[in-house]
């Protein structure tokens, strides 16, 4: 039995009025589960936004003309010049939004958090509400880090794991977000930001990345042919993509979106892996292969974003590239995953 319940009622900060918060039942993994998530308060009543002055856009002069701005089922591809942060932060701001972060620091990556943390102090979703959700089997060794985060942020450590292949690693992240998402994040946060730790932000990414579900052009395979993505090609996987399909090649250390729509990709990437693991096959690239998978044949992203929120240090610069907001650091695989 699936239904919606009123569980109880909220404020948020911003308003007098309280909101009901709504017990959603869902089923997964052919079991009931349970999981609470704040109601979104604009669908109970109309909230006027404050007086803004921008230049009207133009409807026969698109800002931008080098780069596709939509997907074919109309998600917003976002590049830089497509959008006016004054808008969407006031339209966030107006929902109180609060926004989760999560990383894996396991092992010898515990090394790459104290960078990836305090450039997303400088870049990452600035003047909102932030929590920082690092996952990590070393929480002791984490929280003698001296790192100290802005109002209205705060660091969470959760213990977790650790497994022996970093292929493992990798992959868990989705059994791990799933539980968390059900656990905690769904009372603590509204949407989640979710990407791989070895990391530096270096210039803006803010809400104009926040949707219903999103994910991100893979710097190495946004101009490339069906023919040339590196989806998983044998038909036995449960990632398995055949060469005349594919919309984009999705990065598997970029995506995010609201809680329930992250628990339904984790949960869902987590137990094709599951299945794969029980007929001893193992998808090329790991949970990026699932991934790609559930975005093209579960849900299509809402939102996509466009390589300059995930680009390789070691890649220089592209015309087309206004920002480059996050970079992939260069690392020694061998070295550091062992
Ligand atoms: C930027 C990007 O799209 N990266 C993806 C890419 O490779 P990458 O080469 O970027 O994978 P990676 O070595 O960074 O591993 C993925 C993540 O797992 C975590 N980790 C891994 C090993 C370990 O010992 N400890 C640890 O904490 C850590 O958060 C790391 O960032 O392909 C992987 C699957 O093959 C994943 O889909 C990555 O998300
Ligand atoms: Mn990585």
């Amino acid at each position: 039995m699936a239904g919606i319940f009123v569980l109880g009622w909220y404020k948020p900060k911003a308003s007098s009025t309280w909101y009901p918060h709504y017990l959603f039942s869902c089923k997964a993994n052919n079991s009931e589960l349970s999981i609470y998530f704040r109601s979104s308060q604009d669908n109970l009543k109309a909230v006027q936004l404050k007086r803004i002055l921008y230049p009207k856009a133009e409807t026969l002069k698109p800002q931008r003309t080098d780069v596709l701005s939509v997907s074919p089922w109309l998600a917003p591809i976002v590049w830089e010049g497509n959008f006016n942060i004054d808008i969407l932060n006031e339209q966030f701001h107006q929902r109180d939004v609060r926004i989760g972060l999560t990383v894996f620091a396991i092992k010898k990556y515990i090394r790459f958090l104290k960078t990836l943390i305090e450039t997303a102090e400088k870049f990452f979703m600035v003047g909102h509400q932030v929590n920082y959700y690092v996952f990590t089997d070393l929480v002791r060794n984490v929280t003698n880090f001296n790192i100290t985060v802005g109002t209205g942020r705060r660091l969470v450590f959760l213990e977790v794991p650790s497994y022996k292949r970093w292929q493992d690693v990798s992959m868990r992240r989705m059994q791990m977000i799933r539980d968390a998402s059900q656990q905690r994040f769904a009372y603590e946060v509204d949407y989640l930001v979710c990407i791989d730790v070895d990391m530096r932000f270096q210039d803006h990414v803010g809400v104009e990345i926040l949707s219903d579900v999103f994910g991100t052009l893979h710097p190495a395979f946004f101009v490339k042919t069906r023919h040339q993505f590196t989806y998983e090609r044998r038909p036995q996987s449960q990632a398995y993509i055949p060469e005349d399909e594919g919309d984009f090649y999705y990065a598997g250390g970029y995506f995010g979106g609201k809680i329930e729509e992250v628990y339904k990709l984790t949960n869902h990437c987590h137990h094709a892996m599951l299945t794969d693991k029980a007929n001893n096959i193992e998808a090329v690239w790991h949970d990026e292969s699932y991934l790609n998978n559930y975005f093209l044949y579960y849900k299509k992203p809402t939102k996509i974003l466009s390589p300059e929120y995930l680009w390789n240090e070691r890649d220089g610069t592209a015309h087309y590239l206004r920002k480059r907001r996050l970079i992939a650091l260069h690392k020694n695989p061998d070295e550091v995953r062992n």
